[in-house]
């Protein structure tokens, strides 16, 4: 059989965290290993406590961990994040990384334009004109672009945190429970947009969600137990993940 080798976006090797001590020891990774595809989308699940958001954080520079490694590949060059100061870290995080929160963190004095512009004020790269126009229209922003977070529904506000990720176009785009202040109709508006971001943009996306439904728009879903990657899933379909996940509680 003919194999393809897929360039990784995000190479992690043998994480490991730890935090407390003695009795009160957790392990939220334990010698994990995990290969983000570039141009694909990933989704990672797992019970409660699992590690989904410490990987995540590991994974796009906001934590360190304790061991292992992260190599991030953006624009040619292979980066270590694991040992770098917190400085080179928001550096590398401004430059290649997005990041989409549950709550959105948008900034509540500022207008949907300039929390979609912060990175690059702050020094991350300055986005295209016709990819930001491009991003902006797809996302149905246009119109809402001088209002105020408190102005908007909870969907455009995760709207406008998804144009803020994707316009400077990162290395990866990392997204922890997207959807998971949104209804229904939000949640499948957010999600098909980030499928787009792979489909039509080309980026690569990696997902945190308990939401089987949410994960099974993704390429490949991985699925944590106990700090440790327990099954990778190619193509999954709702229904598998959803029966997997009770596996993986047990
Ligand atoms: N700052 C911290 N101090 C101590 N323990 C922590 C800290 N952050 C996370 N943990 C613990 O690490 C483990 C993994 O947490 P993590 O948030 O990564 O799990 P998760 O799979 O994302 O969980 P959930 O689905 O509930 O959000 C949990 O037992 C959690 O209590």
């Amino acid at each position: 059989m003919q194999r393809t080798t897929t360039r990784a976006a995000v190479r992690a090797q043998h994480l490991t965290k730890t935090y407390g001590s003695g009795e009160a020891t957790v392990h939220p990774l334990r010698r994990l290993s995990i290969e983000i595809p570039a141009g694909e989308f990933t989704a990672i699940m797992g019970p409660s406590g699992s590690g989904k958001s410490t990987l995540l954080h590991v994974l796009a520079g906001l934590d360190s961990a304790d061991e292992g490694s992260v190599v991030l590949s953006a624009q040619g060059r292979d980066v270590e994040l694991i040992g770098l100061s917190e400085r080179e870290l928001t550096l590398m995080r401004r430059r290649y990384i997005g990041f989409i929160f549950q709550a959105y963190n948008l900034v509540p004095a500022m207008t949907a334009q300039e929390n979609i512009l912060l990175p690059s004020s702050l020094g991350g790269p300055e986005p295209d004109r016709h990819y930001y126009e491009m991003v902006i229209d797809r996302l149905g922003l246009a119109d809402r672009l001088d209002h105020r977070p408190f102005e908007l529904s909870g969907g455009q506000q995760q709207r406008v945190a998804v144009a803020r990720a994707l316009v400077s176009k990162p290395a990866v785009i990392f997204a922890d429970e997207p959807t998971g202040n949104l209804d229904s109709r939000s949640s499948a508006e957010v999600l098909g947009l980030l499928r787009a971001a792979v489909d039509e943009f080309g980026q690569t996306v990696v997902m945190v969600s308990h939401d089987a439904n949410a994960a099974a728009q993704a390429d490949r879903t991985v699925i944590l137990s106990d700090g440790r990657v327990l099954e990778t899933v190619a193509e999954p379909t709702a229904e598998l993940l959803a029966a997997k996940m009770i596996g993986a509680a047990q």
